[in-house]
């Protein structure tokens, strides 16, 4: 039946696949904007893993003028990271860092090499250099969205917890995990602090609220306020049993603790030396 259709005929076939193709491209772009419900109000949210590091890595766009943000990049994952922006035909414009990580060197020293305009970002009280030094009640605009800076320190004393109010969603970092917290044994880690931050910025936030984490050892990818409220075996002991508890948590440093902490406090941008080195402590378990 084919061979008897003419070359005009044949061509109109051709370009009515290609066009199917992209309308399906399309859909795949916009599904997570029309059919998620707290993505109802032109929000692009994806959630990413490392699993070297166990760290999570979120993209936040605005599905009307493509602007987007990371938070927690991860240096080995860029490759994947600029993928899914070029896919996603996002233009990313910051890059968050929750922290100065201990345990990885963060992507955003090499995005800012990759993707021309694109800043890197850190709180003042860190004590490091980034593109933009931001601070507790700052709000960072990406197209029609916008993400609140809250001071959550205590795993680190420069932990930010970025928030989205018109989604119910925010990005704890390290200062809670599902059912755990970040750890509080050095970069002026503070028990007590922790504490209260969790329950000054995070536990105050509405109990429907989504709380995606810095990492998951467990294998989970999300949680609400209300459960962490009762089920954070952590954060339901009183503060002194919560400060007792984390004296005694007695964790291994990580691995690569000496390379990340100075790579960090520069929003990595680092030299290959670092890189490499960094490459090989993380590929071995
Ligand atoms: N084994 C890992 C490090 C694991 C670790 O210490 N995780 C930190 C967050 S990254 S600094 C933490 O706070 N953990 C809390 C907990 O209760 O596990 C490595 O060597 O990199």
């Amino acid at each position: 039946m084919k061979s008897f259709l003419s070359l005009g005929q044949k061509m109109l076939m051709k370009l009515s696949a290609i066009r199917n193709s992209a309308s399906i491209l399309q859909q795949i772009r916009y599904a997570h904007v029309t059919k998620l419900g707290n993505q109802a109000k032109g929000l692009l949210f994806r959630q990413l893993f490392h699993d070297a590091s166990y760290t999570y890595t979120y993209f936040l766009g605005c599905a009307k003028t493509r602007k987007a943000v990371v938070i927690d990049p991860v240096l080995e994952m860029v490759d994947r990271d600029i993928k899914f922006i070029e896919e996603m035909n996002l233009k990313l414009v910051y890059g968050l860092n929750t922290h100065v990580h201990a345990d990885h060197v963060t992507g955003t020293g090499k995005l800012k090499q990759r993707i021309p305009g694109f800043q890197s970002v850190l709180s003042k009280a860190s004590g490091g250099k980034a593109d933009m030094l931001i601070e507790d009640g700052e709000v960072i605009q990406f197209g029609e969205q916008s993400i609140h800076c809250s001071a959550t320190p205590g795993h680190t004393n420069g932990c930010m917890t970025y928030i989205l109010p018109d989604h119910s969603m925010a990005f704890t970092g390290d200062a809670l995990l599902i059912r755990a917290c970040g750890r509080t044994d050095f970069q002026q880690g503070n028990a007590g602090q922790l504490y209260d931050s969790v329950y000054k910025r995070i536990f105050s936030l509405p109990d429907h609220y989504f709380l995606y984490p810095g990492h998951d050892y467990m294998g989970f990818s999300v949680t609400t306020v209300a459960e962490e409220k009762v089920l954070n075996p952590r954060l339901t002991l009183s503060r002194d049993e919560f400060i007792n508890f984390m004296k005694e948590l007695n964790l291994k440093y990580p691995k690569l603790i000496d390379i990340a902490v100075p790579t960090n406090l520069k929003c990595g941008e680092i030299s290959k030396e670092a890189l490499q080195g960094s490459a090989e402590l993380l590929s071995k378990k």
